[in-house]
């Protein structure tokens, strides 16, 4: 069953390449066919050799086999063309394929497999299809065609010498089968102690700094020492299973010369062998010992490209969680007006066990600024991430310009709705394309413009080279601040109508947070805006603030007429200002 459906699968990713697939095995037919006339052709030419010859016809036998000989060594280097080149082919579209199908899954994903994981996936596991799709189909199509077009032949020239000649052949297909099923487990042991190391090597990198703090060299060495180990064991439990295998098929398959040239030698001193036979026999044999010595490596490149079908496969077969409904609504940017409604909106984190959103209500009106704050946990970054539906909601709770937004197409949910997270990431790339990322061919004026409103030009002109200073992992390091503003940038650019901050001015002083929440609603036409904080009084000057707490919004209004009023609201001013005063 299993094996069905990774023959299936394998059969589909062929499916696109079909004709240099189908050319290689005819060209490998063909090398085979004259790989078979030849010794017959030479069988020939040494019985000539015992009754009167002529030099001009073993001349011509000597032309006709050269020539043919070239035509075969040209054949098989075509075969092997269009065979490996199927093979990097599929390894071109698998990897294609991985990296969009990636793109489509929903952040949550992310959380549960990791980066070393994916990438040791889309890296080795399609090398090993390369492997499988290239070497092992050719290698195995030609261990085909050698056993069938050769044998007949052979059976032709003397059944009895030929079934003597593969009487090891049992054995040596009883041995594969022995060792197959141990040598498919060890590899996949091998796979995914390499993912392993991936992810280990992936995650301490990103936390260098914490493993430095925190002194813990030694602990991740000997961690890594640990996992190095297990590879290098099940490297070497691979290895000698392989080693076992290989040279006992190698050495089996030539018994089978040893065979023809023992009774061959003998029937032709009994006068009961033509010497041309004796010779073709041996050549036949000799023809089928390096495919079949071969095979071993052949299994390990099919075993090997059948685990990591396995494992590529659980990937590209997860269906994305979060996508356009079968009644998709179109609503262009530029006709949504920013209005965001909460019916009753509850949300659960998978596994959990209480909902981090719990009966939500609210209206926010076109252009109206909204200050969400709340305590730690409280579900401000949950809402955050339900609206532009990087959460899998259910349909009927949240709504944009009174449409479920579970209905709008994806693309126009996501451009209507420009969202800063809290972990404000920047590519490694310049400043300029860092802002322009959702609109890559926006003019500079267009750059400097949402610069100056999230106030971070003036600092990016200080730089040596402006906006085109290289941020992020391959330049320099920006302050937490300048990221937090040179992201509210990004998002400022691509214009629009709802504009999304989680805790994206975390960074940010005060006075400064204040100004952008000012500038932001400013212009012609007023964005809706949601800030999220922990800042109260930048929160002070939004339009209205909503309190949360314990995945509940116990409060709405103005600043001015929840502080007037006993609650959380009144609290939590009171502590900031508290705070403020200490400072
Ligand atoms: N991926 C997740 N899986 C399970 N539970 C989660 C997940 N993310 C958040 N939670 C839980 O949901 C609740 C709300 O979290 P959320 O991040 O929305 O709070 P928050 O108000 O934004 O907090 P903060 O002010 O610290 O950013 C918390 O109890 C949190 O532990």
């Amino acid at each position: 069953m299993l094996q069905s459906r990774r023959l299936a699968k394998l059969s589909a990713y062929l499916r696109p390449h079909w004709r240099e697939a189908i050319l290689g095995i005819i060209a490998l037919l063909t090398v085979n066919g004259l790989g078979v006339y030849i010794p017959w052709l030479i069988r020939g030419c040494v019985d000539r050799l015992s009754t009167n010859f002529d030099w001009y016809e073993i001349l011509n036998y000597v032309v006709v086999i050269f020539l043919l000989s070239s035509a075969m060594w040209l054949i098989r280097m075509s075969s092997r063309i269009w065979l490996f080149g199927v093979g990097r082919e599929v390894e071109f579209d698998l990897k294609q394929r991985i990296f969009e199908h990636l793109l489509k899954l929903e952040p949550s994903y992310f959380a549960t497999h990791t980066i070393g994981d994916l990438i040791s996936r889309a890296t080795s596991d399609v090398e090993n299809i390369k492997r499988l799709l290239g070497f092992a189909v050719l290698s195995l199509a030609n261990t085909f065609f050698a056993y069938v077009l050769t044998l007949p032949v052979m059976l032709a020239i003397s059944v009895d010498l030929t079934l003597a000649s593969l009487a090891v052949y049992p054995l040596m297909f009883f041995l594969v089968h022995l060792f197959s099923d141990r040598l498919r487990k060890q590899q996949t042991v091998v796979q995914e102690q390499l993912s392993d190391i991936s992810e280990l090597i992936q995650e301490d990198i990103s936390g260098i700094a914490l493993i430095k703090i925190y002194a813990q060299e030694e602990n991740e060495r000997r961690a890594f020492a640990e996992k190095n180990q297990q590879l290098l064991t099940a490297n070497l439990e691979l290895a000698k299973s392989r080693n076992t295998l290989f040279p006992l098929i190698g050495g089996l398959a030539n018994i089978s010369s040893l065979v023809i040239l023992w009774l061959g030698a003998s029937r032709i001193a009994a006068g009961n062998l033509a010497v041309g036979d004796f010779l073709a026999l041996l050549i036949y044999v000799e023809r089928l010992v390096f495919p079949t010595a071969l095979l071993g490596f052949t299994i390990t490149a099919y075993q090997r490209g059948e685990v990591s079908i396995d494992r590529l496969e659980s990937i590209l077969s997860v269906t994305p969680k979060i996508q356009d409904a079968d009644d998709v609504v179109h609503l262009p940017k530029t006709q949504v007006k920013g209005k965001l409604r909460a019916k009753n909106f509850t949300y659960t984190y998978p596994g959990a066990t209480t909902p981090a959103l719990d009966n939500i209500n609210f209206t926010i009106n076109p252009g109206e600024t909204v200050a969400i704050v709340g305590a730690i946990g409280s579900g401000k970054s949950t809402l955050a991430n339900a609206l532009p539906r990087l959460l899998e909601i259910e349909p009927g709770q949240l709504f944009l310009d009174g449409t479920d937004i579970t209905k709008i197409a994806l693309a126009d949910l996501r451009a209507a709705i420009a969202y800063v997270p809290q972990d404000s990431f920047l590519f490694s790339t310049t400043i300029r394309n860092n802002i322009r990322y959702g609109d890559p061919l926006s003019e500079q004026e267009n750059v400097e413009y949402v610069a100056k409103m999230a106030q971070i030009d003036s600092e990016i002109n200080n730089f040596t080279q402006q906006y085109d200073t290289i941020v992020g992992e391959r330049g320099i390091t920006l302050s937490g601040g300048q990221r937090q503003r040179t992201a509210l940038s990004r998002a400022m650019l691509v214009d629009a109508p709802v504009l999304i901050l989680d805790d994206a001015l975390s960074s940010v002083d005060n006075q400064t947070a204040t100004q952008i929440l000012k500038n932001l609603s400013t212009g012609t036409v007023k964005k809706t805006v949601v800030f999220i904080t922990h800042q109260l009084s930048a929160a002070a000057a939004a339009d209205r603030i909503f309190v949360m707490d314990k995945g509940k919004i116990v409060q709405i209004g103005t600043h001015l007429t929840l502080v007037q009023k006993e609650g959380l609201y009144r609290t939590l001013w009171s502590q900031h200002q508290i705070e403020e005063l200490l400072r």
